[in-house]
Protein backbone atom coordinates (compact mmCIF):
# COMPACT_ATOMS: atom_id res chain seq x y z
CA UNK A 1 0.00 0.00 0.00
CA UNK A 2 1.62 3.49 -1.23
CA UNK A 3 0.37 5.47 2.21
CA UNK A 4 -0.11 4.48 5.50
CA UNK A 5 -3.20 6.30 6.93
CA UNK A 6 -2.16 8.15 9.97
CA UNK A 7 -5.93 8.34 11.25
CA UNK A 8 -5.49 11.08 14.13
CA UNK A 9 -3.29 13.02 12.09
CA UNK A 10 -5.47 12.67 9.38
CA UNK A 11 -8.87 13.68 10.88
CA UNK A 12 -6.36 16.69 12.45
CA UNK A 13 -5.66 17.68 9.04
CA UNK A 14 -9.17 17.81 7.46
CA UNK A 15 -11.19 18.41 10.07
CA UNK A 16 -9.56 21.90 10.56
CA UNK A 17 -10.73 23.01 7.35
CA UNK A 18 -13.41 25.48 7.16
CA UNK A 19 -16.85 24.65 8.84
CA UNK A 20 -19.38 27.45 9.96
CA UNK A 21 -21.87 25.23 12.49
CA UNK A 22 -22.91 22.41 10.39
CA UNK A 23 -21.54 24.41 7.18
CA UNK A 24 -19.12 23.76 4.66
CA UNK A 25 -17.87 25.78 2.04
CA UNK A 26 -15.85 24.93 -0.58
CA UNK A 27 -13.17 27.32 -1.52
CA UNK A 28 -11.67 29.91 0.18
CA UNK A 29 -10.61 27.73 3.11
CA UNK A 30 -7.55 28.16 4.97
CA UNK A 31 -6.34 24.07 4.96
CA UNK A 32 -3.64 23.13 7.93
CA UNK A 33 -1.02 21.68 7.53
CA UNK A 34 0.70 19.20 9.77
CA UNK A 35 2.25 22.00 11.56
CA UNK A 36 -0.49 23.12 12.44
CA UNK A 37 -0.58 20.84 15.20
CA UNK A 38 2.18 23.18 16.60
CA UNK A 39 -0.06 26.22 15.91
CA UNK A 40 1.72 27.34 13.14
CA UNK A 41 -0.63 27.18 10.36
CA UNK A 42 0.16 29.52 6.66
CA UNK A 43 -2.49 31.58 5.76
CA UNK A 44 -1.36 30.56 2.15
CA UNK A 45 -2.04 27.02 2.96
CA UNK A 46 -5.12 27.83 0.83
CA UNK A 47 -6.99 24.64 -0.26
CA UNK A 48 -10.22 23.61 -2.15
CA UNK A 49 -10.17 20.08 -1.67
CA UNK A 50 -12.76 20.49 1.22
CA UNK A 51 -14.44 16.88 2.29
CA UNK A 52 -16.07 16.76 4.90
CA UNK A 53 -14.74 13.94 7.08
CA UNK A 54 -16.90 10.49 6.94
CA UNK A 55 -18.09 8.69 9.96
CA UNK A 56 -16.77 5.60 10.03
CA UNK A 57 -18.44 3.22 12.68
CA UNK A 58 -16.34 -0.28 13.23
CA UNK A 59 -18.84 -3.55 13.68
CA UNK A 60 -16.85 -6.69 14.91
CA UNK A 61 -17.91 -9.47 16.55
CA UNK A 62 -17.46 -13.37 15.77
CA UNK A 63 -18.25 -14.52 12.75
CA UNK A 64 -22.46 -14.96 12.35
CA UNK A 65 -22.65 -13.24 15.38
CA UNK A 66 -24.95 -10.54 13.43
CA UNK A 67 -22.95 -8.04 12.34
CA UNK A 68 -23.94 -7.60 9.38
CA UNK A 69 -27.62 -7.24 10.12
CA UNK A 70 -26.83 -4.82 12.98
CA UNK A 71 -25.33 -2.84 10.26
CA UNK A 72 -28.42 -3.18 8.03
CA UNK A 73 -30.33 -2.17 10.78
CA UNK A 74 -28.21 1.34 11.00
CA UNK A 75 -28.44 2.02 7.72
CA UNK A 76 -32.15 1.50 7.13
CA UNK A 77 -32.40 3.95 10.49
CA UNK A 78 -30.50 6.31 9.12
CA UNK A 79 -32.35 6.56 5.73
CA UNK A 80 -31.83 10.28 4.71
CA UNK A 81 -27.72 10.08 5.04
CA UNK A 82 -25.63 9.18 2.81
CA UNK A 83 -24.43 5.58 3.96
CA UNK A 84 -21.66 3.01 2.74
CA UNK A 85 -21.38 -0.74 3.93
CA UNK A 86 -17.86 -2.03 3.41
CA UNK A 87 -17.23 -5.48 4.69
CA UNK A 88 -13.88 -7.00 5.16
CA UNK A 89 -15.15 -10.18 3.83
CA UNK A 90 -14.42 -8.42 0.47
CA UNK A 91 -11.17 -8.37 1.41
CA UNK A 92 -10.29 -11.82 1.75
CA UNK A 93 -7.04 -12.93 -0.37
CA UNK A 94 -8.49 -14.98 -3.46
CA UNK A 95 -7.07 -18.96 -3.30
CA UNK A 96 -4.47 -19.73 -5.11
CA UNK A 97 -4.98 -23.34 -6.90
CA UNK A 98 -2.83 -25.22 -4.34
CA UNK A 99 -4.33 -23.03 -1.59
CA UNK A 100 -7.71 -24.63 -2.85
CA UNK A 101 -6.51 -28.05 -3.62
CA UNK A 102 -6.61 -28.11 -0.09
CA UNK A 103 -8.85 -25.75 0.98
CA UNK A 104 -9.91 -27.39 4.52
CA UNK A 105 -6.61 -26.87 5.54
CA UNK A 106 -6.91 -23.44 5.06
CA UNK A 107 -7.73 -20.81 8.00
CA UNK A 108 -10.19 -17.76 7.10
CA UNK A 109 -10.36 -16.75 10.54
CA UNK A 110 -6.83 -15.95 10.97
CA UNK A 111 -5.89 -12.07 10.12
CA UNK A 112 -3.67 -13.23 7.37
CA UNK A 113 -6.61 -14.58 5.45
CA UNK A 114 -7.30 -10.56 4.82
CA UNK A 115 -5.69 -7.88 2.32
CA UNK A 116 -5.68 -5.16 4.84
CA UNK A 117 -3.31 -2.98 3.44
CA UNK A 118 -6.10 -3.23 0.11
CA UNK A 119 -9.01 -2.30 2.76
CA UNK A 120 -6.70 0.64 4.26
CA UNK A 121 -6.17 1.96 0.89
CA UNK A 122 -9.61 1.91 -0.17
CA UNK A 123 -10.89 3.51 3.22
CA UNK A 124 -8.14 6.36 2.97
CA UNK A 125 -9.60 7.06 -0.29
CA UNK A 126 -13.34 6.89 0.86
CA UNK A 127 -12.22 9.66 3.63
CA UNK A 128 -10.57 11.52 0.76
CA UNK A 129 -13.90 11.94 -0.99
CA UNK A 130 -13.25 9.42 -3.51
CA UNK A 131 -15.00 6.31 -5.23
CA UNK A 132 -13.76 3.24 -4.85
CA UNK A 133 -13.64 -0.29 -6.45
CA UNK A 134 -14.15 -2.84 -3.37
CA UNK A 135 -13.94 -6.59 -4.43
CA UNK A 136 -16.63 -8.84 -4.42
CA UNK A 137 -15.48 -11.89 -3.20
CA UNK A 138 -17.06 -15.35 -3.86
CA UNK A 139 -17.79 -17.60 -0.68
CA UNK A 140 -18.10 -20.88 -3.10
CA UNK A 141 -15.12 -19.66 -5.46
CA UNK A 142 -12.56 -18.45 -2.78
CA UNK A 143 -11.97 -15.80 -4.93
CA UNK A 144 -12.73 -12.28 -5.91
CA UNK A 145 -13.17 -12.15 -9.38
CA UNK A 146 -15.42 -8.36 -9.90
CA UNK A 147 -15.90 -5.69 -7.91
CA UNK A 148 -18.49 -2.94 -6.77
CA UNK A 149 -18.33 1.14 -7.14
CA UNK A 150 -18.10 2.50 -3.53
CA UNK A 151 -18.83 6.65 -3.53
CA UNK A 152 -17.53 8.72 -0.56
CA UNK A 153 -20.63 9.26 2.11
CA UNK A 154 -21.40 10.77 5.08
CA UNK A 155 -21.22 7.49 7.58
CA UNK A 156 -19.15 4.49 6.37
CA UNK A 157 -19.68 1.04 8.04
CA UNK A 158 -16.69 -1.08 8.53
CA UNK A 159 -17.82 -4.19 9.28
CA UNK A 160 -15.90 -8.04 9.89
CA UNK A 161 -14.69 -10.39 12.31
CA UNK A 162 -11.06 -8.90 12.62
CA UNK A 163 -11.76 -5.42 12.39
CA UNK A 164 -10.51 -4.38 15.81
CA UNK A 165 -7.15 -6.70 15.38
CA UNK A 166 -4.89 -4.01 13.24
CA UNK A 167 -4.40 -0.93 14.75
CA UNK A 168 -4.28 0.85 11.76
CA UNK A 169 -7.64 -0.44 10.89
CA UNK A 170 -8.91 0.27 14.43
CA UNK A 171 -7.61 3.67 13.86
CA UNK A 172 -10.06 4.73 11.34
CA UNK A 173 -12.75 4.18 13.42
CA UNK A 174 -14.63 7.26 14.99
CA UNK A 175 -17.12 4.67 16.92
CA UNK A 176 -16.47 0.61 17.60
CA UNK A 177 -19.28 -1.43 18.15
CA UNK A 178 -18.67 -5.37 19.10
CA UNK A 179 -21.58 -7.82 18.58
CA UNK A 180 -21.36 -10.23 21.45
CA UNK A 181 -23.74 -13.39 20.74
CA UNK A 182 -22.89 -16.55 22.34
CA UNK A 183 -21.12 -18.99 20.81
CA UNK A 184 -23.69 -21.38 20.43
CA UNK A 185 -25.58 -19.16 18.66
CA UNK A 186 -22.99 -18.48 16.40
CA UNK A 187 -22.60 -21.67 15.58
CA UNK A 188 -26.08 -22.49 14.98
CA UNK A 189 -26.59 -19.61 12.38
CA UNK A 190 -23.04 -20.97 11.04
CA UNK A 191 -24.40 -24.22 10.35
CA UNK A 192 -27.97 -23.11 8.54
CA UNK A 193 -25.95 -20.52 6.41
CA UNK A 194 -23.32 -22.54 5.51
CA UNK A 195 -24.90 -25.02 4.17
CA UNK A 196 -27.79 -23.26 2.58
CA UNK A 197 -26.17 -20.45 1.25
CA UNK A 198 -22.60 -22.14 0.59
CA UNK A 199 -23.37 -25.18 -0.29
CA UNK A 200 -21.51 -26.75 2.38
CA UNK A 201 -22.24 -30.17 4.27
CA UNK A 202 -22.58 -30.07 7.68
CA UNK A 203 -19.55 -32.30 8.60
CA UNK A 204 -17.54 -29.42 6.94
CA UNK A 205 -18.95 -26.99 8.83
CA UNK A 206 -18.30 -28.57 12.15
CA UNK A 207 -14.68 -29.09 11.26
CA UNK A 208 -13.83 -25.95 10.21
CA UNK A 209 -15.27 -24.68 13.49
CA UNK A 210 -13.56 -26.56 15.26
CA UNK A 211 -10.30 -26.46 13.85
CA UNK A 212 -10.05 -22.77 13.05
CA UNK A 213 -13.36 -20.93 13.82
CA UNK A 214 -13.35 -21.55 17.46
CA UNK A 215 -9.63 -21.11 18.36
CA UNK A 216 -9.22 -17.68 16.15
CA UNK A 217 -12.40 -16.04 17.98
CA UNK A 218 -10.75 -17.28 21.23
CA UNK A 219 -6.90 -16.20 20.06
CA UNK A 220 -7.79 -13.01 18.05
CA UNK A 221 -11.65 -11.84 17.75
CA UNK A 222 -12.53 -12.21 21.69
CA UNK A 223 -9.19 -10.51 22.47
CA UNK A 224 -10.34 -7.44 20.50
CA UNK A 225 -13.69 -6.76 22.41
CA UNK A 226 -11.73 -4.26 24.81
CA UNK A 227 -11.41 -1.81 21.95
CA UNK A 228 -14.77 -1.71 21.84
CA UNK A 229 -16.91 1.95 22.54
CA UNK A 230 -20.39 -0.04 23.04
CA UNK A 231 -21.02 -3.88 22.99
CA UNK A 232 -24.11 -5.18 21.78
CA UNK A 233 -25.15 -8.36 23.55
CA UNK A 234 -27.98 -10.10 20.90
CA UNK A 235 -26.85 -8.41 17.99
CA UNK A 236 -29.47 -7.54 15.66
CA UNK A 237 -32.89 -8.08 18.46
CA UNK A 238 -31.41 -5.18 20.34
CA UNK A 239 -33.16 -2.73 19.15
CA UNK A 240 -32.89 -0.15 22.32
CA UNK A 241 -28.56 0.03 21.30
CA UNK A 242 -29.30 0.08 18.01
CA UNK A 243 -31.42 3.09 18.56
CA UNK A 244 -29.01 4.73 20.91
CA UNK A 245 -26.43 3.95 17.74
CA UNK A 246 -28.37 5.96 15.58
CA UNK A 247 -29.22 8.60 17.66
CA UNK A 248 -25.38 9.75 18.68
CA UNK A 249 -24.57 9.07 14.69
CA UNK A 250 -27.03 11.15 13.79
CA UNK A 251 -25.89 14.03 16.72
CA UNK A 252 -22.41 13.49 15.65
CA UNK A 253 -23.10 14.22 11.64
CA UNK A 254 -24.51 17.65 13.07
CA UNK A 255 -21.32 18.46 14.62
CA UNK A 256 -18.27 20.04 13.54
CA UNK A 257 -15.59 17.64 12.44
CA UNK A 258 -13.40 18.03 15.67
CA UNK A 259 -16.30 17.41 17.87
CA UNK A 260 -15.81 13.75 16.26
CA UNK A 261 -11.97 13.94 17.64
CA UNK A 262 -12.56 15.69 20.77
CA UNK A 263 -15.65 14.80 22.83
CA UNK A 264 -14.62 17.28 25.01
CA UNK A 265 -15.58 20.44 22.43
CA UNK A 266 -18.73 22.07 22.58
CA UNK A 267 -19.86 24.23 19.39
CA UNK A 268 -23.37 25.82 20.19
CA UNK A 269 -26.13 24.59 17.49
CA UNK A 270 -26.02 26.99 14.97
CA UNK A 271 -29.05 29.23 14.49
CA UNK A 272 -29.79 32.31 11.34
CA UNK A 273 -29.39 34.61 14.56
CA UNK A 274 -26.52 33.40 15.98
CA UNK A 275 -25.04 33.43 12.06
CA UNK A 276 -26.77 36.43 11.64
CA UNK A 277 -24.98 38.48 14.86
CA UNK A 278 -21.17 36.78 13.81
CA UNK A 279 -21.90 38.38 10.77
CA UNK A 280 -22.43 41.66 12.63
CA UNK A 281 -19.29 41.35 15.06
CA UNK A 282 -16.96 39.77 12.16
CA UNK A 283 -17.72 42.98 10.02
CA UNK A 284 -15.19 45.42 10.19
CA UNK A 285 -17.66 48.38 9.74
CA UNK A 286 -20.15 47.39 12.58
CA UNK A 287 -19.87 50.16 14.72
CA UNK A 288 -18.66 49.82 18.27
CA UNK A 289 -21.96 49.98 20.01
CA UNK A 290 -23.33 47.16 17.88
CA UNK A 291 -20.28 45.13 18.39
CA UNK A 292 -20.60 45.46 21.74
CA UNK A 293 -24.27 44.87 21.54
CA UNK A 294 -23.97 41.68 19.51
CA UNK A 295 -21.22 40.51 21.32
CA UNK A 296 -22.77 40.51 24.34
CA UNK A 297 -25.76 38.43 22.91
CA UNK A 298 -23.41 35.56 21.88
CA UNK A 299 -21.69 36.07 24.67
CA UNK A 300 -24.93 35.44 26.47
CA UNK A 301 -25.77 32.24 24.89
CA UNK A 302 -21.92 30.74 25.18
CA UNK A 303 -22.30 31.45 29.28
CA UNK A 304 -25.77 29.18 29.26
CA UNK A 305 -24.72 26.84 27.61
CA UNK A 306 -21.43 26.31 29.43
CA UNK A 307 -23.31 26.68 32.75
CA UNK A 308 -25.64 23.39 31.31
CA UNK A 309 -22.02 21.75 31.86
CA UNK A 310 -22.33 22.09 35.40
CA UNK A 311 -23.06 19.04 37.85
CA UNK A 312 -26.69 20.08 39.66
CA UNK A 313 -28.23 17.65 42.39
CA UNK A 314 -31.86 16.41 42.65
CA UNK A 315 -34.08 18.73 44.27
CA UNK A 316 -38.16 18.60 44.72
CA UNK A 317 -39.77 22.38 45.87
CA UNK A 318 -44.13 22.49 46.47
CA UNK A 319 -45.72 24.97 43.92
CA UNK A 320 -47.98 27.29 44.51
CA UNK A 321 -50.75 24.76 43.66
CA UNK A 322 -49.77 22.77 46.26
CA UNK A 323 -48.38 20.18 44.15
CA UNK A 324 -44.74 18.55 43.57
CA UNK A 325 -42.33 20.27 41.03
CA UNK A 326 -39.56 17.81 40.86
CA UNK A 327 -36.32 19.75 40.04
CA UNK A 328 -32.54 20.18 40.14
CA UNK A 329 -30.65 22.75 42.25
CA UNK A 330 -27.52 24.86 40.98
CA UNK A 331 -24.20 23.85 41.43
CA UNK A 332 -23.30 26.52 44.22
CA UNK A 333 -19.24 25.80 44.13
CA UNK A 334 -18.11 27.83 41.14
CA UNK A 335 -15.97 31.05 39.86
CA UNK A 336 -15.28 32.32 36.66
CA UNK A 337 -11.56 33.27 35.68
CA UNK A 338 -11.54 36.00 32.71
CA UNK A 339 -8.17 36.59 30.97
CA UNK A 340 -7.18 40.13 30.95
CA UNK A 341 -8.13 41.94 29.11
CA UNK A 342 -10.84 40.49 26.65
CA UNK A 343 -11.92 38.31 29.04
CA UNK A 344 -13.30 40.58 31.06
CA UNK A 345 -15.96 41.21 28.62
CA UNK A 346 -17.85 37.72 29.15
CA UNK A 347 -17.61 38.46 33.01
CA UNK A 348 -21.54 41.00 32.95
CA UNK A 349 -22.94 37.50 31.13
CA UNK A 350 -21.71 35.90 33.79
CA UNK A 351 -22.57 37.87 36.82
CA UNK A 352 -26.15 37.95 34.92
CA UNK A 353 -26.77 34.34 35.19
CA UNK A 354 -24.65 33.53 38.41
CA UNK A 355 -26.02 35.77 41.02
CA UNK A 356 -22.68 37.03 43.40
CA UNK A 357 -20.27 34.89 41.30
CA UNK A 358 -16.52 35.09 42.54
CA UNK A 359 -14.78 36.20 38.98
CA UNK A 360 -11.12 35.72 39.27
CA UNK A 361 -8.26 37.09 37.07
CA UNK A 362 -5.31 36.22 35.10
CA UNK A 363 -2.99 38.59 32.99
CA UNK A 364 -1.07 36.60 30.46
CA UNK A 365 1.77 38.72 28.43
CA UNK A 366 2.13 38.23 24.78
CA UNK A 367 5.70 38.44 23.47
CA UNK A 368 6.02 37.36 20.31
CA UNK A 369 4.15 34.22 19.57
CA UNK A 370 5.97 31.88 21.85
CA UNK A 371 6.91 33.75 24.64
CA UNK A 372 3.35 33.60 26.78
CA UNK A 373 4.00 34.89 29.88
CA UNK A 374 2.04 35.02 33.26
CA UNK A 375 2.30 38.66 35.11
CA UNK A 376 -0.62 38.82 37.25
CA UNK A 377 -3.09 36.67 38.76
CA UNK A 378 -5.80 37.11 41.54
CA UNK A 379 -7.94 33.99 42.49
CA UNK A 380 -10.39 32.71 44.62
CA UNK A 381 -8.49 31.38 47.77
CA UNK A 382 -10.71 28.25 47.91
CA UNK A 383 -10.72 27.75 43.85
CA UNK A 384 -9.44 24.17 44.09
CA UNK A 385 -13.13 23.58 45.34
CA UNK A 386 -14.98 25.07 42.60
CA UNK A 387 -15.81 24.61 39.32
CA UNK A 388 -14.05 27.26 37.43
CA UNK A 389 -15.42 28.70 33.89
CA UNK A 390 -12.37 30.37 32.60
CA UNK A 391 -13.30 33.06 30.25
CA UNK A 392 -12.00 34.75 27.18
CA UNK A 393 -13.60 35.27 23.68
CA UNK A 394 -10.94 33.73 21.42
CA UNK A 395 -9.15 30.77 21.28
CA UNK A 396 -6.09 30.74 18.83
CA UNK A 397 -2.68 29.52 18.79
CA UNK A 398 -4.18 28.18 22.26
CA UNK A 399 -0.47 29.07 23.91
CA UNK A 400 -2.55 31.43 26.82
CA UNK A 401 -4.68 29.42 26.94
CA UNK A 402 -3.03 26.31 28.13
CA UNK A 403 -0.82 29.35 30.54
CA UNK A 404 -4.05 29.49 31.75
CA UNK A 405 -5.34 26.32 32.33
CA UNK A 406 -1.87 25.67 33.88
CA UNK A 407 -2.36 27.81 36.23
CA UNK A 408 -5.43 26.96 37.44
CA UNK A 409 -4.30 23.56 37.63
CA UNK A 410 -1.46 24.18 39.98
CA UNK A 411 -3.88 25.86 42.13
CA UNK A 412 -5.39 22.64 42.60
CA UNK A 413 -8.27 22.82 40.67
CA UNK A 414 -9.13 19.18 38.87
CA UNK A 415 -8.92 19.47 34.94
CA UNK A 416 -12.05 17.79 35.00
CA UNK A 417 -13.67 21.21 36.73
CA UNK A 418 -12.38 23.61 34.22
CA UNK A 419 -14.84 24.91 31.82
CA UNK A 420 -13.49 26.74 28.72
CA UNK A 421 -15.69 29.14 27.57
CA UNK A 422 -14.93 31.29 24.13
CA UNK A 423 -16.73 32.69 21.22
CA UNK A 424 -14.32 31.86 18.69
CA UNK A 425 -11.85 28.98 18.17
CA UNK A 426 -9.46 28.10 15.85
CA UNK A 427 -8.74 24.69 15.40
CA UNK A 428 -5.34 24.88 16.32
CA UNK A 429 -5.93 26.40 19.67
CA UNK A 430 -8.53 23.46 19.86
CA UNK A 431 -6.27 20.54 19.10
CA UNK A 432 -3.77 21.98 21.37
CA UNK A 433 -6.05 22.66 24.53
CA UNK A 434 -8.15 19.37 24.11
CA UNK A 435 -4.85 16.94 23.99
CA UNK A 436 -3.32 18.45 26.69
CA UNK A 437 -6.51 18.42 28.73
CA UNK A 438 -8.77 15.91 27.82
CA UNK A 439 -10.97 15.94 30.81
CA UNK A 440 -11.86 20.42 30.90
CA UNK A 441 -14.42 20.90 28.52
CA UNK A 442 -14.40 24.07 25.52
CA UNK A 443 -17.68 25.55 25.21
CA UNK A 444 -17.40 27.90 21.78
CA UNK A 445 -20.41 29.32 19.43
CA UNK A 446 -18.00 29.33 15.77
CA UNK A 447 -14.73 27.50 14.78
CA UNK A 448 -12.19 29.56 12.98
CA UNK A 449 -10.42 28.44 9.53
CA UNK A 450 -7.65 28.45 11.15
CA UNK A 451 -4.50 31.14 11.79
CA UNK A 452 -2.78 33.55 9.50
CA UNK A 453 1.44 34.08 9.49
CA UNK A 454 0.42 36.72 12.62
CA UNK A 455 -1.29 33.79 14.70
CA UNK A 456 -3.94 35.92 14.26
CA UNK A 457 -7.39 34.04 13.69
CA UNK A 458 -9.15 33.92 10.05
CA UNK A 459 -11.53 35.10 9.65
CA UNK A 460 -11.75 36.34 13.32
CA UNK A 461 -12.78 39.47 14.48
CA UNK A 462 -9.69 41.72 14.62
CA UNK A 463 -8.33 42.42 18.37
CA UNK A 464 -11.92 41.66 20.65
CA UNK A 465 -10.23 43.97 23.54
CA UNK A 466 -9.91 46.91 21.51
CA UNK A 467 -12.82 46.36 19.54
CA UNK A 468 -15.11 45.98 22.66
CA UNK A 469 -13.87 48.44 24.70
CA UNK A 470 -13.38 51.20 22.16
CA UNK A 471 -9.46 50.99 22.17
CA UNK A 472 -9.03 50.66 18.49
CA UNK A 473 -7.65 53.64 16.15
CA UNK A 474 -11.09 54.58 14.98
N1 LIG B 1 -31.24 -11.67 15.71
C1 LIG B 1 -31.25 -12.68 14.81
N2 LIG B 1 -32.17 -13.65 14.86
C2 LIG B 1 -32.16 -14.64 13.97
N3 LIG B 1 -31.28 -14.76 12.98
C3 LIG B 1 -30.35 -13.85 12.87
C4 LIG B 1 -30.27 -12.73 13.77
N4 LIG B 1 -29.22 -11.96 13.43
C5 LIG B 1 -28.66 -12.55 12.36
N5 LIG B 1 -29.33 -13.67 12.03
C6 LIG B 1 -29.00 -14.58 10.94
O1 LIG B 1 -27.76 -15.18 11.23
C7 LIG B 1 -26.93 -15.22 10.10
C8 LIG B 1 -25.66 -14.43 10.39
O2 LIG B 1 -26.00 -13.09 10.59
P1 LIG B 1 -25.10 -11.94 10.01
O3 LIG B 1 -25.75 -10.65 10.36
O4 LIG B 1 -24.79 -12.18 8.58
O5 LIG B 1 -23.81 -12.16 10.91
P2 LIG B 1 -22.32 -11.76 10.65
O6 LIG B 1 -22.31 -10.62 9.70
O7 LIG B 1 -21.81 -11.40 12.02
O8 LIG B 1 -21.66 -12.96 10.12
C9 LIG B 1 -27.72 -14.66 8.95
O9 LIG B 1 -28.26 -15.71 8.23
C10 LIG B 1 -28.82 -13.85 9.63
O10 LIG B 1 -29.99 -13.82 8.87
N1 LIG C 1 -14.21 -18.66 1.81
C1 LIG C 1 -14.55 -18.42 3.08
C2 LIG C 1 -14.28 -17.21 3.67
C3 LIG C 1 -14.69 -17.01 4.97
N2 LIG C 1 -15.33 -17.98 5.64
C4 LIG C 1 -15.81 -17.75 7.01
O1 LIG C 1 -16.58 -16.57 7.10
C5 LIG C 1 -16.53 -16.06 8.39
C6 LIG C 1 -16.50 -14.56 8.35
O2 LIG C 1 -17.65 -14.05 7.77
P1 LIG C 1 -18.81 -13.35 8.65
O3 LIG C 1 -19.75 -12.74 7.65
O4 LIG C 1 -19.43 -14.43 9.42
O5 LIG C 1 -18.19 -12.35 9.51
C7 LIG C 1 -15.27 -16.60 9.04
O6 LIG C 1 -15.55 -17.26 10.22
C8 LIG C 1 -14.69 -17.58 8.01
O7 LIG C 1 -14.39 -18.82 8.57
C9 LIG C 1 -15.56 -19.18 5.05
O8 LIG C 1 -16.13 -20.09 5.69
N3 LIG C 1 -15.17 -19.37 3.76
MG1 LIG D 1 -21.35 -10.47 7.73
Amino acid sequence: MGSTPKSVVDMIEASSKVHYSGFHMNGHINGVEPSALQGTTSASAISSDIQRQPFVIGVAGGAASGKTSVCDMIIQQLHDQRVVLVNQDSFYHSLTEEELARVHEYNFDHPDAFDTDHLLSCMEKLRQGQAVDIPKYDFKTYKSSVSRRVNPSDVILLEGILLFHDPRVRGLMNMKIFVDTDADVRLARRIKRDTSQNDRDIGTVLDQYSKFVKPAFDDFILPTKKYADIIIPRGGDNHVAIDLIVQHICTKLGQHDLCKIYPNLYVIQSTFQIRGMHTLIRDSQTTKHDFVFYSDRLIRLVVEHGLGHLPFTEMQVITPTGSVYSGVDFCKRLCGVSVIRSGESMENALRACCKGIKIGKILIHREGDNGQQLVYEKLPNDISERHVLLLDPILGTGNSAVQAINLLISKGVPEGNIIFLNLISAPQGVHVVCKKFPRLKIVTSEIEHGLNEEFRVIPGMGEFGDRYFGTDDD
